[in-house]
């Protein structure tokens, strides 16, 4: 066996155990951990990622943005590489919403090339959920709304990996939204 197949297993244990309580905004509410291992089987699948570290910090990507887990914490237990690609990819919850939206558009295009491969399978699992249904009390305009931001997010990832870069592109075209 690998010896990095043990190491995966502990970072998927640990994102399940943060990730206990929570559920995701569906009408089954989905358990939460659903959304980082499909994130991170999407860059492992469709985007032919095998660097353990992205594949690691998809796992933990919300852990510290939606958790009590520290960078801290994750750097003790997974290493100082994929604690900081987790912080690059969190999200500050104690601004305003629309500037939190706004950073993640800005923030985009200055992130290291591990980042953003973690945001791109985020975006992409998050469109194909609002494809596959509509969160708890959302409007048709808000799912619209979350593709345009979306777009203008993924805009500023481009050259990071076709495959996934394509699989973006196709929902967006779906929805005749601009990119
Ligand atoms: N499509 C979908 N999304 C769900 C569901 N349950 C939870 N989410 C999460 O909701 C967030 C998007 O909702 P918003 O209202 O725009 O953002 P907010 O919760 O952060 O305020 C995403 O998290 P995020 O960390 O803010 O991701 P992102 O907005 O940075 O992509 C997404 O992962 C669900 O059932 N379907």
């Amino acid at each position: 066996m690998s010896s990095e197949l043990p190491l995966l297993l502990d970072t998927i244990n640990f994102a399940a155990e943060k990730h206990r309580h929570q559920r995701r905004k569906d009408p089954d509410a989905t358990p939460y951990i659903n959304h980082p291992i499909g994130v991170a089987r999407i860059l492992s699948h469709e985007g032919g990622i095998t660097d353990i570290e992205v594949l690691q910090a998809a796992l933990l990507h919300d852990t510290i943005e939606d958790t009590d887990t520290t960078f801290e914490e994750l750097e003790a237990m997974f290493g100082n590489k994929v604690a900081r690609i987790v912080q690059e990819v969190t999200d500050d919850k104690t601004l305003p919403k629309q500037e939190r939206k706004l950073l993640q558009v800005k923030h985009a295009l200055h992130c290291s090339h591990q980042a953003k491969l973690v945001k791109l399978a985020d975006k992409l699992y998050n469109l194909r959920d609002l494809n596959r249904c509509t969160p708890v009390g959302w409007t048709a305009e808000r799912v619209q709304e979350y593709f345009v931001w979306a777009a203008q997010v993924v805009k500023g990832l481009h050259g990071t990996n076709a495959a996934l870069e394509e699989k973006l592109l196709q929902l967006f075209k779906e929805r005749e939204v601009d990119i």
